[in-house]
């Protein structure tokens, strides 16, 4: 018998999410962990929030914004600041922090290529927020398969070409299950999910939805561990939400 040859790119892929509160200073430590696992064979792919600039960027304005389960609402005249903030500022930034760290780095989002299609995830309640419906894979494997790093800024497209608002960590998750990631790793300002008192090492899939209705877990935790079931849901074995020490919790499907 004969094997046929897969057509797919099989590259192993992580995808690593940086939330905003870390983006200000990546520290050497984590690029030392980001080219150990370059040179391990992984393809990575980085996406980013950075909500702290976009607060600041509303304050400016005087504009004042909520969130409902952890997802901004999001106005006609703030998707604008949303986007300029994300696309001028946030992610120049960080690709000027890789490439000087000596990681070749290309800025992304959601309308260069199609990179991700977008519909809005229900515009009576959050306004300009997306949610992702396709990601175009084979933009992000050709710049993988380059050496480049792609580093994905969390603004979606619609149909019409309308700039969406979605959240870091449901691009992350949306990206992951796209390119098939073997894991995804969600980087934070805490060192994972923390219940009452204590961080967990670990938690597996069953917990999360308790958690949530409990209490123990709100705000801008709640796209990270709904993204993270999606993605185990899909079969991706794990996802892991880490400080930038990468100190935190692992999420598994079963114990
Ligand atoms: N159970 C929990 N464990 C840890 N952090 C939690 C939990 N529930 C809510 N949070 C909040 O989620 C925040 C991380 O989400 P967010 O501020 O959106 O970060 P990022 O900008 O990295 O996406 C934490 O700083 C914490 O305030
Ligand atoms: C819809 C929605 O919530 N969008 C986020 C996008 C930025 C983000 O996700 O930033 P962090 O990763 O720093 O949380 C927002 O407007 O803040």
């Amino acid at each position: 018998m004969t094997m046929s040859k897969s057509m797919h790119h099989t590259a192993r892929k992580i995808v690593v999410k940086l939330g905003g509160s870390t983006l200000e200073g990546l520290n050497e430590a984590f690029f030392r962990n980001f080219k150990a696992l370059q040179n391990e064979g992984y393809e990575i792919i980085i996406t980013h929030g950075g909500g702290p600039a976009i607060n600041r960027a509303l304050e400016k304005e005087n504009i004042e914004s909520y969130t409902i389960n952890g997802l901004r609402v999001t106005s006609e005249e703030m998707i604008d600041i949303v986007q300029s903030t994300l696309i001028g500022k946030v992610n120049p930034a960080l690709v000027q922090q890789l490439n000087a760290a000596g990681i070749p780095a290309i800025g992304l989002n959601g309308f260069d290529a199609a990179l991700l299609e977008s519909t809005y995830l229900d515009q009576d309640v959050y306004g300009f927020v997306g949610e992702v419906v396709r990601v175009n894979t084979q933009l992000l494997d050709t710049l993988t398969a380059a050496g480049i790093v792609p580093v994905v800024a969390c603004i979606g497209m619609s149909k019409e070409g309308q700039a969406l608002n979605i959240n870091g960590d449901t691009v992350a998750s949306g990206i992951a299950l796209a390119v098939h990631a073997e894991s995804l790793l969600l980087v934070t300002d805490v060192a994972g999910i923390r219940i009452k008192d204590d961080y967990q090492v670990t938690a597996v899939e069953t917990d999360i939805a308790g958690w949530i209705e409990k209490g123990h877990i709100y705000g801008g935790m709640i796209p990270k561990v709904q993204g993270a079931v999606a993605c185990l849901q899909a079969g991706i074995p794990a996802v892991q939400i880490v400080n930038d020490a990468l100190q935190g919790t692992t999420i598994k499907k079963e114990g």
